[in-house]
C-alpha cells in the first residue's frame, strides 16, 4: 500500500530544449511504496520529465528533493546514488552477457585480495538464480543464459530484479509494456506490483491506459509540458474520464 512518507518531490521544474519549452512549472510528489502512472499525448513532456528524474537530461530550473533533502541530479549516476533506477525500453542490458552479469553490470561482485581480485561469478550466479525465482522467471532459465535469448518481458523482469536487488527507492520505467504480448505484459505488471509490495516506489509511462489501470495507485496526466491532473485513481475515475483529461475534452465539456 502507498504510505504517506514523501520519497521524491519535484518543485517548479522548467525545461527548455533551445526554444522548446518542454516542462512548464512541473510539480510532482511520489510517496514511498506508490505506483504512479504518467499519462499524456505525444509530446506532452512525459519522457522529458522522467529523464530529468533519472539524471539523463539537465533541467533548466526548479528543485528536486529526495526524502526531504534537496539533490542536484546531473547524471544518471547521481540519480542512482540517490536511489533512483531507470529502466528504459531497451532495458539497457547487454545481449551477449549472461543474466547474472547483466544484473551486476557496473556493480560486479568481486572476490580475492585487492589487486588480485576477480569476478565472483559463483556468487553472482547464486544471487541471480534467487532473484529469477523471486520475479517468477526461473523456470528452466539458468542465470548463465545470455540476455539475448530472453523475450522482451523477461528482459524487463531482469531489469526490474536488478533495481530491486540494489534496493533502489524509486524504479522509473519508460513504457515497460511497449511491444510486449499479453502474457508478457501481465508478467511485467506483476513485477511492478512485486516491487511495490517490497517497499519500492514506481513511476511509469504507459500509452495503454488499460495497463495503467491494472496496476497504478495514482495517475498523473501531462499536457503541453504541464501537469494537468495528479490525483486520478482507478478506484474513483473511469477510463473515459482519464482519457478526457489526457485530450483536454473535460475542459470543453
Ligand atoms: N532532445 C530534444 N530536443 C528538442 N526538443 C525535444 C527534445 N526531446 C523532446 N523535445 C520536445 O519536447 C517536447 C516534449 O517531448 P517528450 O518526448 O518529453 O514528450 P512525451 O510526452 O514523452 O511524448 P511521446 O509520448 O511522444 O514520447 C516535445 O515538443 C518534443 O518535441
Amino acid at each position: 500500500m502507498s504510505g504517506t512518507e514523501i520519497l521524491v518531490e519535484m518543485r517548479h521544474i522548467e525545461k527548455f530544449y533551445g526554444r522548446v519549452h518542454a516542462l512548464r512549472d512541473v510539480n510532482l510528489t511520489i510517496r514511498k511504496g506508490e505506483i504512479v502512472g504518467l499519462l499524456g499525448d505525444n509530446g506532452a513532456g512525459k519522457s522529458t520529465l522522467i529523464k530529468v528524474l533519472s539524471g539523463a537530461v539537465p533541467y533548466t530550473s526548479g528543485q528536486i528533493f529526495i526524502k526531504g533533502r534537496e539533490v542536484r541530479l546531473r547524471s544518471t549516476n547521481d540519480a542512482i546514488a540517490s536511489g533512483i533506477e531507470t529502466i528504459y525500453q531497451d532495458s539497457a542490458l547487454v545481449p551477449q552477457l549472461s543474466i547474472a552479469r547483466n544484473l551486476f553490470l557496473g556493480r560486479e561482485l568481486r572476490t580475492g585480495p585487492r589487486f588480485l581480485d576477480r569476478l565472483d561469478q559463483e556468487r553472482m550466479n547464486a544471487v541471480a538464480a534467487d532473484l529469477l525465482k523471486r520475479v517468477g522467471i526461473s523456470k528452466n532459465i539458468p542465470p548463465t543464459t545470455p540476455i539475448g535469448s530472453l523475450s522482451g518481458g523477461e528482459r524487463q523482469a531482469v531489469a526490474i530484479a536488478r533495481a530491486m536487488y540494489f534496493d533502489s527507492d524509486l524504479i522509473v520505467l519508460d513504457e515497460p509494456t511497449n511491444n510486449l504480448g499479453v502474457a508478457e505484459t501481465q508478467g511485467v505488471l506483476r513485477f511492478v506490483r512485486e516491487a511495490r509490495d517490497t517497499g519500492h516506489s514506481c513511476i511509469f509511462i504507459a500509452h495503454n491506459i488499460h495497463h495503467v489501470f491494472q496496476v497504478v495507485d495514482r495517475m498523473v496526466v501531462m499536457r503541453r509540458g504541464t501537469v494537468v491532473a495528479d490525483d486520478l485513481r482507478p478506484a474513483t475515475s473511469s477510463i473515459q474520464e482519464v482519457e478526457n483529461v489526457i485530450t483536454g475534452e473535460h475542459i470543453a465539456a
